[in-house]
């Protein structure tokens, strides 16, 4: 198959660990006789530094045009005092909005090498496998006005949802839930938000046209707790933007690290941009030691999720796990008896454990 994708690399650790995507996905593409073709172009602060905006027209294009985008991660300290318009996640919050990429989907799946890597008891996040489903085009996020008031004394920031921007996200969850344990846990904040009344009146219709699926009704700060002491208990879990932002970054710590979480960013036409859940770390940006497997597993879900290469996607997967089964981690994680490596070396060492070997030789001069 041909495929043409768009890479953003965007800011601090962004740009290191794309290349560890784009090398897997040579990979892949050589084992099975498919042909991706890359173009990169600029988003966030790397934008703001090159053309003035941290989204110029040229990318929204390339990414209209494209089969499917890999996103780093964008934003950094030497652009955070730019107006809010101006600064690098409205890059992204833009690209994201102009293709329609309402449904994001962070699997949170632990591999059990890792499971002593997290802060969190062996015995409670055994076995935890669960799938936050985040609205990510409507909310606070976008809502208008959101501006100083009052010669700066107050603010505004509107939380604005259509009924079709929940139908839709919620519908998505309910065919996800059923492809999965058939449990949905609704997290919103009905008790005080008026929003939140109306996301639980659609669950509650919509469920009615998924009798197989159990629906569950959590407020979103008890489900912060459960979610750290009772991770089991979830499979999917929907919920509405910022607060499947703030969930999905406290997921992570199941799996051991912040740098492992993947996520797919869809339309329902299966367009979609792919990228690590974490940020650009500018606190270990250039030093070569950040993790690259959450970026390495969004490339993964890309291909299962735009392309429809189950078996590719799967054995990506395998290689991580495999990697992570003979001991090899970066610096956000630990392995008993294991070995701290580099950007460089995880992504080597997922190359060497995907069946083919046909471009380990060329990883030097990529990283050059
Ligand atoms: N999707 C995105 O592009 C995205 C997501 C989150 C934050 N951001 C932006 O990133 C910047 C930094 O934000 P932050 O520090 O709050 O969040 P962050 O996710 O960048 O980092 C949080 C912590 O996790 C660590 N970390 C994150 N990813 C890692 C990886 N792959 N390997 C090893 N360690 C990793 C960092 O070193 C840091 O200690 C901000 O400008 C923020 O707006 C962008
Ligand atoms: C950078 C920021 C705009 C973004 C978000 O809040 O959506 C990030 O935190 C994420 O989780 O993708
Ligand atoms: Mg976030």
């Amino acid at each position: 198959m041909n495929k043409q994708i768009i890479l953003l690399p965007g800011d601090g650790i962004g740009k290191e660990i794309i290349e560890s995507a784009k090398l897997v996905l040579n990979s892949v593409a050589s084992e099975y006789g498919h042909r991706f073709t890359f173009h990169q172009h600029a988003i966030g602060g790397d934008a703001i530094d090159q053309y003035g905006t941290p989204l110029p027209e040229d990318t929204i294009k390339a990414c209209q045009n494209a089969d499917a985008i890999l996103l780093g991660a964008v934003g950094g300290k030497k652009w955070d005092s730019l107006p809010g318009y101006m600064r690098p996640e409205k890059g992204l919050l833009g690209i994201r909005k102009t293709l329609g990429l309402f449904a994001n989907l962070r699997p949170v799946k632990g591999f059990s090498s890792l499971l002593h890597a997290s802060p969190l008891k062996e015995d409670v996040i055994k076995g935890s496998d669960i799938l936050i489903i985040r609205e990510l085009t409507g909310g606070l996020y976008f809502g208008q006005p959101s501006e100083r008031r009052e010669n700066g004394n107050a603010v505004v920031d509107t939380l604005y949802y259509h009924r079709s921007e929940m139908e839709r996200i919620i519908d998505k969850a309910f065919q996800s839930a059923r492809l999965r344990n058939k449990r949905l846990t609704s997290v919103d904040k009905a008790n005080v938000l008026e929003s939140s009344r109306m996301w639980r009146e659609i669950v509650e219709e919509k469920s009615k046209d998924y009798p197989d699926v159990a629906v569950e009704h959590l407020l979103v700060d008890a489900a912060a707790m459960k979610l750290i002491t009772q991770p089991n208990h979830f499979d999917v879990i929907v919920t509405e933007n910022l607060f499947g932002d703030i969930l999905s970054d406290e997921a992570s710590v199941l799996t051991g690290s912040l740098g492992m979480l993947p996520s797919a960013s869809i339309r329902s036409d299966g367009v979609g941009l792919y990228e690590p859940v974490h940020g650009s770390a500018p606190d270990i940006a250039g030093k070569g030691i950040a993790n690259p497997l959450g970026m390495i597993l969004s490339a993964a879900l890309m291909l299962r999720h735009s392309f429809q290469m189950e078996e590719e996607a799967a054995e990506i997967e395998e290689a991580v796990n495999e990697t992570l089964e003979q001991g090899y981690y970066t610096a956000d994680l630990h392995i008993k008896g294991g070995k701290q490596i580099g950007t460089k070396e995880m992504t080597e060492m997922v190359l060497e454990n995907l069946t083919t070997k046909s471009v380990s030789d060329s990883i030097c001069s990529s990283y050059a």
